[in-house]
């Protein structure tokens, strides 16, 4: 059940390609306006390409003679909205799809009934779509899109119109569920990413701007927008030596290599720069990722002395509380920094909305690598 798209809407300003495995999870990550939905429109065939051309299974769903219509596609859409019918009961809902392929009445609501055991909902089959709880109506939305016994199932944000409190249980059904299924899933949400899918793409004004392996993306994030996901700071730049970037605005950052970030944090490497460049040249385009709870907070009058390598001005521009931690964001020149405090060194500090501070982050805790 592989299947590949690629595709060019000049409108929109998308031209990008998309391969998923047989049996894996591609999750699909980017801001407003990347172009996700656009992607998914065109697999499900609610959209045509100017050119492209997307293979299933073997089968061709279009290029530039070939048009599939959505219904015989093998490709089940689930909306962020469950969107059931609302005059038919849920079992009524899920065996549709069976139904409309041609099963018997009976046949269907067996297999409906299979599904709803699949997603724990045996006992919401009469109901209507009204009685149902968001939740409840997600479950059976998924059950309704497995029913029809789909190719590649695309998923358009499954959490995000539900209470934070059903997601994760609404989470682990998908886990299963999507487990030896091919499936893509857009999602704005690390966990999601990390909880389901094997693989991610990051799309950017249309564009596929980075894609691997889901952890390894989401600690080495080579795009701003990964990397806001992953929760790290993201500065881009050009190397200067190893481990060393020249920031526009910000002047030099010191750090490590990935390589040698697992022995710093061992405490084996003291000072950065020391290694040959281990794949990247100076003046290539690089960057540095590093984690808020990494970077420390000064006084400009109270800065330690000894120097530190990372010692950046900045302005603080908002403080938020996150949890036990104070999360205080901080221009410096055109980059703004994130750092994670105590609430006690928050208060420490007075910081307020302008207050003139000297962030901090040792080269020890700053991954470089090439962009
Ligand atoms: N019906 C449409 N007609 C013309 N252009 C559209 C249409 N829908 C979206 N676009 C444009 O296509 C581009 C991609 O939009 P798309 O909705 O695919 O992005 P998205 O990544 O799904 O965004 P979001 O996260 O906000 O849903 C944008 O420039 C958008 O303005």
């Amino acid at each position: 059940m592989s299947f590949r798209l690629e595709a060019a809407i000049g409108e929109r300003g998308f031209d990008a390609a998309l391969e998923v495995q047989d049996g894996e999870t591609v999750a699909v990550l980017g801001p407003n306006g990347a172009g996700k939905s656009t992607l998914f429109a065109l697999a499900a065939g609610l959209l045509r390409a100017d050119s492209g051309r997307a293979v299933l299974d073997g089968r061709v769903l279009f290029d530039d003679g070939a048009w599939v219509p959505p219904h015989a596609r093998g490709v089940a859409l689930l909306a962020q909205e469950p969107l059931l019918f609302p005059h038919l009961n849920v079992v009524d809902n899920v065996a549709f799809g069976p139904r409309a392929s041609g099963a018997s009445r009976r046949a269907a609501r067996a297999a409906a009934e299979r599904w709803l055991g699949e997603v724990d909902a045996v006992e919401l089959a009469e109901r209507r779509p009204a009685q149902l709880s968001g939740g409840q109506a997600q479950r059976v939305a998924i059950a309704r899109a497995l029913a029809a016994e789909p190719q590649l199932l695309l998923l358009d944000e499954p959490f995000a119109a539900l209470d934070v409190a059903v997601a994760p249980a609404l989470r682990r059904l998908l886990r299963r569920v999507l487990a030896e299924r091919t499936a893509v899933l857009i999602t704005h949400e690390a966990l999601d990413a990390h909880m389901l899918a094997d693989r991610v793409v990051v799309l950017e004004a249309g564009r596929v701007v980075e894609e691997g392996p889901t952890a390894e993306l989401l600690e080495r994030p080579r795009s701003r927008f990964a990397a806001g996901l992953a929760g790290l700071n993201f500065l881009e730049g050009r190397t200067m030596a190893p481990g060393r970037l020249r920031v526009e605005g910000l002047g030099e950052v010191f750090g490590v290599e990935p390589s040698e970030t697992e022995a710093a944090e061992e405490g084996e490497v003291g000072l950065a720069g020391e290694v040959a460049l281990a794949g990247e040249r100076a003046g290539e385009e690089a960057v540095a990722v590093f984690r808020p709870a990494d970077v420390s907070v000064y006084r400009p009058s109270e800065v330690p002395h000894g120097s530190p390598r990372n010692a950046w001005r900045a302005v603080i521009e908002e403080l938020e509380p996150r949890g036990p931690q104070v999360r205080v964001h901080a221009a410096a020149l055109r980059t703004t920094i994130v750092a994670d405090l105590t609430p006690a060194a928050a208060a420490e500090l007075d910081l307020g909305p302008g207050s003139a501070v000297v962030l901090v982050a040792k080269a020890a805790a700053v991954t470089v690598y090439s962009a």
